[in-house]
């Protein structure tokens, strides 16, 4: 498993090995000792699964706030999606920017995504699933969202994306008053 700082150092981009064979591939997608051996330490508590049928379908930009503010780790099941994690702590010396991944099924690569990042993506290909690990439940009294074009990502993208009608009428990140603080480490 290679794990790699993205721009955004606290988003990490980690790429299991497949062990090939006559029959396919093997991989380990999670493995909790290997993954805190590179620092993440995390309880995942809810998988989540969900498939987008239309090429250019954007979920996002979304997050829990505290308490139940949850981290993820983030792999495509089938087809191909770009996956984009933006830092919303204030105070933090990103604050605003983001990273964006492609994940496939093929290239079988992953992004975790901390707590203190909204999280979105769009599908390149019809069909295409997302698997994501969270590290605390669904609470639907904490869901947020901002509007996905409203942080200067470039997605990649010059049509109209299909959306949920929650995500169409989020607010744009100049009106975003984030739940979240960066607390420095040492
Ligand atoms: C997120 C979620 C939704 N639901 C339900 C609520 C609703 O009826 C239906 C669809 O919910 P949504 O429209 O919020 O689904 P979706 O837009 O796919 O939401 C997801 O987007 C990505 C980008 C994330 O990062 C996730 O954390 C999550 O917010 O599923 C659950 O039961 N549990 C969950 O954990």
């Amino acid at each position: 498993m290679k794990v790699t700082a993205t721009v955004l150092p606290d988003v990490l981009l980690i790429e299991p090995a497949r062990f090939g064979d006559n029959r396919g591939f093997f991989s380990e997608s999670w493995n909790k000792e290997r993954m805190a051996e590179h620092g993440i330490s995390v309880d995942f508590v809810q998988d989540n699964h969900s498939l987008s049928s239309a090429a250019g379908t954007v979920r996002g930009l979304h997050f829990q706030a505290p308490p139940n503010a949850q981290a993820k780790l983030v792999r495509c099941g089938r087809g191909l999606l770009f996956d984009v994690a933006v830092d919303i702590r204030k105070g933090s010396p990103t604050y605003g920017q983001w990273v964006g991944e492609e994940l496939s099924f093929e290239n079988g690569k992953q992004l975790f995504i901390p707590e203190g990042f909204a999280h979105g993506f769009i599908t390149r290909t019809p069909d295409t699933e997302i698997i994501y690990k969270c590290n605390a439940y669904y609470a639907p009294e904490s869901d947020g969202a901002i509007l996905w074009n409203s942080c200067g990502i470039d997605w990649g993208f010059n049509g109209t994306p299909e959306l949920s009608a929650k995500d169409a009428n989020a607010p744009s990140f100049t009106s975003f008053d984030s739940p979240f603080t960066w607390e420095a480490t040492a």
